[in-house]
């Protein structure tokens, strides 16, 4: 078979049956959110940490790894949310979890509760350096979901501590960011030497491939996340004047960042920590999204220039921040983090 980066289309099954399984599952997790989120089924809580989750958070995790454990029952999967909060006779429990049952029969009839819930806990694998996994985000920027903003369903396939397979499924996301009445819905899919290509969610079996861009300073743009808690603006604000980069800022929630850059919307993803942060990068907060960027062309790295290591567990310990750029711009950046760093 002719390798599929050698022309600007293929078709999806070109990337071979993981990645036939992987885009499946995220266009269904991302039709189920949508659902959601335009219908009357949405509710939200809040989990320990204070961050959200909503019944499309559950049913997309149900979905996905339901397809995955069907395509390949024998690899785990490290996913974002469990079950707890949907088990038992409490009332908010009660009708989350009818709620989280009604959003996957939108699509799938067939599964039950035993199977719903089984699906969600699933998704509890610890990770690690060795082996095979997959690492799912069901909703990545659920702040952005609840708000009609950008968000995103991503899936990484990790090897051996690497990601070999990336899917993003960004269903509130235009096809072009500088034009409001492009198509809405968005895919994306990476796989490792093989390219980065791009599809509508209507669509998937079609794949145009993606490049990152690299223009003059004057338009090289910078996405970063909406939530100041996530990254420091003000940082980002500082390096791009120390890296002579001078476009305009996109705040952007979710991995949908790492989707604008590798099709070349934009130009450098900033995930800068606070100082003073202890926050671990979770795996599947990046998994998806970072050979999206890689394999269109980019680089990601973490603020320090090192690679990011996926086979520490569930979270990136080895790593500092994210720095995903179009390669071009990227020593310049880490240059002026360095100095920036330092004190
Ligand atoms: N303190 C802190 N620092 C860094 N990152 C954090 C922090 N707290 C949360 N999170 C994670 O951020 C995920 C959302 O991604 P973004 O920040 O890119 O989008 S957003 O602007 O916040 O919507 C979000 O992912 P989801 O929970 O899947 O939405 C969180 O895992
Ligand atoms: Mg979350
Ligand atoms: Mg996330
Ligand atoms: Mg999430």
């Amino acid at each position: 078979m002719a390798a599929a980066t050698k022309t600007s289309t293929t078709s999806l099954a070109a990337l071979g049956d993981a990645a036939v399984a992987a885009v499946r599952a995220v266009v269904a997790a991302s039709r189920v959110c949508e659902t959601v989120r335009t219908g009357e089924l949405m509710q939200s809580m809040s989990k320990d940490d204070k961050s959200p989750v909503t019944v499309a958070d559950f049913a997309a995790q149900a979905i996905v790894i339901h397809e995955l454990h069907a395509f390949d029952a024998s690899i785990p999967v490290v996913g974002e949310e469990d079950a707890d909060a949907l088990r038992g006779d409490a009332e908010e429990a009660t009708q989350l979890r009818q709620k989280v049952m009604s959003a996957v029969h939108s699509l799938r009839t067939d599964l039950d509760e035993a199977a719903v819930l089984g699906a969600i806990d699933r998704g509890n694998y610890e990770g690690g350096a060795s082996g095979r996994f997959w690492a799912l985000d069901p909703i990545d920027g659920t702040k952005g979901f609840l708000r009609n903003d950008q968000y995103a369903v991503a899936l990484g396939l990790v090897e051996d501590g690497q990601v070999v397979l990336g899917v993003l499924g960004c269903p509130n996301l235009r096809e072009d960011l500088d034009n409001p009445e492009s198509v809405r819905g968005c895919g994306y899919v990476a796989k490792r030497g093989e390219g980065c290509f791009k599809f509508n969610l209507d669509n998937c079996e079609s794949l145009t491939k993606a490049t990152v861009t690299s223009p003059p300073a004057e338009e090289v743009r910078l996405v970063e996340s909406v939530e100041t808690k996530h990254t420091s603006h003000d940082t980002s604000a500082q390096i791009k004047a120390a890296a002579n980069i001078k476009g305009d800022s996109v705040r952007m929630d979710s991995q949908a960042k790492y989707a604008v850059v590798g099709r070349g919307d934009a130009h450098l993803y900033l995930r800068l920590p606070r100082a003073g942060s202890t926050h671990e990068e979770k795996i599947w907060d990046h998994a998806g999204g970072m050979l999206i960027v890689e394999e269109a062309g980019g680089r990601v790295t973490d603020i320090h220039g090192k690679p990011l290591d996926f086979g520490q567990g569930q979270t990136l310990k080895n790593n500092t921040g994210v720095v995903a750029s179009n390669g071009v711009v990227h020593d310049a950046v880490i240059a002026a983090l360095a100095e920036i760093y330092k004190n």
